[in-house]
């Protein structure tokens, strides 16, 4: 399903109006939710919004529990670090306990090594089917997803649930969440914002099968719902705009 809004943030309303109805459901359910955030800058307006009224009080964020789908390997005092922005912007702001709070980035250990920790972390809280109740993902200019970027080998990953390995393009390791694990999820929600995301967008919905060159065309729930949820900008190339 596509959202298209002129006003990015009448999106991030509706974001977060999904956000409280799946955390809801599942902590009705399940008696958690278990999220995995994104970063760069889409998600920001969402998390304000989370982090105060009326939305704060609508979530039982003692029964949440938040991974990242991906992460630059830096320290969360880092400007680039997810974390450290989802934590200035929203874990910050709610009572989420910090034990159920799972960083990617982890001193002392390499990327690959804390990719295996944090396997270990995802299936003490999910489980072995591996079934996050909602991700949220970015989509790069490139049509790049969480840290899964075009011709990286971590396209080709059909078992391991997260992978660490050093970026070229951008110089810097990375840790994601790969596709597999994501395409568990119960619901996905992506934000494309902007006219320099409309080429990518285009082809990601809409040109040809190219997971290699546009990685989000992998993400396709086995059995959850995917909402894109893009401002008129960035969808000036579909044809349903
Ligand atoms: O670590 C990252 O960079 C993000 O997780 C990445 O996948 C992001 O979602 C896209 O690059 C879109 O970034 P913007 O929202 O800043 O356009």
């Amino acid at each position: 399903m596509i959202n298209i809004q002129k006003d990015p943030a009448l999106l991030g309303e509706v974001a977060a109006d999904q956000f409280v109805k799946a955390a809801k459901a599942a902590i009705s359910k399940n008696g958690k939710f278990v999220v995995a955030l994104t970063g760069g800058s889409s998600p920001v307006m969402l998390y304000q919004l989370l982090g105060n009224e009326p939305y704060r009080s609508q979530v039982d964020w003692d029964k949440v529990v938040v991974f990242w789908g991906d992460e630059r390997w830096v320290p969360l005092d880092n400007d680039q670090s997810n974390a450290g922005m989802a934590h200035a912007n929203l874990l910050d702001h709610v009572p989420i306990p910090e034990n159920k709070i799972y960083p990617m980035w982890a001193a002392g250990i390499t990327p690959e090594a804390r990719a295996a920790e944090y396997e270990g972390f995802l299936k003490k809280e999910l489980g072995a089917q591996g079934q996050f109740d909602l991700i949220l993902l970015g989509m790069g200019d490139d049509g790049h997803c969480a840290s899964l970027f075009p011709g990286t080998e971590v396209l080709k990953e059909k078992d391991k649930w997260v992978e660490g390995y050093f970026l070229k393009s951008k110089d810097i390791h990375r840790i994601t969440l790969t596709a597999p694990l994501i395409n568990k999820a119960r619901e996905i929600i992506f934000f494309v914002f902007g006219e320099n995301k409309s080429s990518a967008l285009y082809e990601v919905l809409e040109g040809e099968r190219n997971p290699n060159q546009y990685p989000s065309q992998m993400i396709k729930p086995e059995n959850g719902s995917l909402t894109w949820l893009v401002d008129e900008a960035a969808a000036s190339k579909l044809s349903q705009s």
